[in-house]
């Protein structure tokens, strides 16, 4: 049996980061790793060699695949490529998105019928972000469902959260979940790749005596959750994004989840990074090139309760930019 893990966490909580480390990990060399989008972890460089659309090798020896749809496909292609002896791997990672709730896809491992001859749940691991999490739970229903579903948490962000909070931010998460250790930063892959082993507590069995699955809310709906991406054709003015960045955050950081964009500066020929939870921003990241594709600004947003045309408009009027056009 293959064991399964799955790497979940809030928005912004730093999963692709730590796959970003995982990836190269030597412990790494034999495991499949299912992501969401292969840009999102800057594979180029890292490239040997494509077995097909959504699945590459790594020099590592690490397998990667993008979830293109529904995990089981994935998980039935990785399978099938393997019985085929195309790849092998020894162990899978999914990287499920900030929204999700963890359970369908250990549901889907469990009844699937045939993934379940050959998965076994491996365990889950949920990033916790150490500067928002505190008021994530409060809020959010997903935080607090993935923290509950883990069986080890590893808190992110240290570096940028005040020390004096941490204790606390550790007894709410020993609240919502006694069972899980926590591990911080730096100790992180270690625990992960030793994580990895198959000897495992099984997850509690959720499916119901007469075999039907518990019933979810898509909580990303319910709570009125959009995603939202516009393009830029022309050149951004650093300075001016700052300040329209800025005067967003103020105003509405709290229902603005998450935001990633990529921008092409006027006088600049590499683009830049920049990334954000509600009201933090990362440093921007000047990135070596671009990725592939059109070379345009695009920025992304998951809004709770926001308009996106009001984004849109706000800032191609801030900006003077007459090409923002929003995409689906
Ligand atoms: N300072 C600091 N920044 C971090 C840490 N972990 C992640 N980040 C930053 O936080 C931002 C979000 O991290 P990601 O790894 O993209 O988070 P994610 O959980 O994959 O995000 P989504 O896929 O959007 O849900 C990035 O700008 C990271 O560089 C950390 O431990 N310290």
């Amino acid at each position: 049996m293959i064991s399964v893990t799955l790497l979940t966490g809030f928005l912004g909580s730093g999963k692709t980061t730590l796959l970003q480390r995982l990836l190269t990990d030597p412990g790494m060399a034999r495991a499949a790793v299912l992501i969401n989008e292969f840009g999102e972890v800057g594979l180029d460089h890292h490239l040997l060699d494509r077995i097909d659309d959504n699945v590459v090798l790594m020099k590592s020896g690490c397998i990667c695949c993008t979830v293109r749809g529904e995990v089981a496909d994935a998980l039935m292609n990785l399978q099938s490529l393997r019985t085929r002896g195309e790849i092998d791997f020894d162990r899978v990672v999914i990287e499920t998105t900030g929204l999700a709730d963890p359970y369908p896809v250990l549901q889907t491992l469990r009844a699937h019928p045939v993934l379940r001859s050959h998965f076994e749940n491996g365990g889950v691991l949920t990033t916790v972000d150490a500067v928002n999490a505190a008021r994530q739970v409060e809020h959010r229903a997903e935080a607090v469902r993935q923290i509950a579903a883990a069986d080890r948490i590893i808190l992110t962000k240290t570096d940028l959260a005040q020390e004096a909070e941490i204790p606390a931010l550790r007894a709410t998460l020993s609240r919502i979940n006694p069972s899980a250790r926590v591990v911080t930063g730096s100790d992180a892959t270690d625990a992960i790749v030793g994580r990895l082993d198959p000897s495992l507590p099984p997850l509690p069995d959720e499916t119901e005596p007469d075999g039907h699955h518990r019933h979810h809310h898509n909580l990303n709906e319910d709570l009125g959750v959009v995603t939202f991406s516009m393009t830029i054709e022309e050149r951004v003015d650093w300075t001016d994004f700052g300040i329209w960045l800025t005067l967003l955050l103020h105003r509405h950081g709290d229902r603005i989840f998450r935001f990633k964009g990529i921008l092409a500066i006027e006088g600049e020929d590499r683009p830049v990074a920049v990334h954000g939870v509600q009201h933090l921003v990362h440093a921007p990241v000047h990135m070596e090139h671009w990725p592939d594709g059109p070379r345009v600004s695009r920025l992304v947003f998951i809004l709770e309760g926001l308009d996106p045309e009001q984004i849109r408009r706000s800032f191609s009027a801030f900006m003077g930019l007459k090409q923002v056009k929003a995409v689906a």
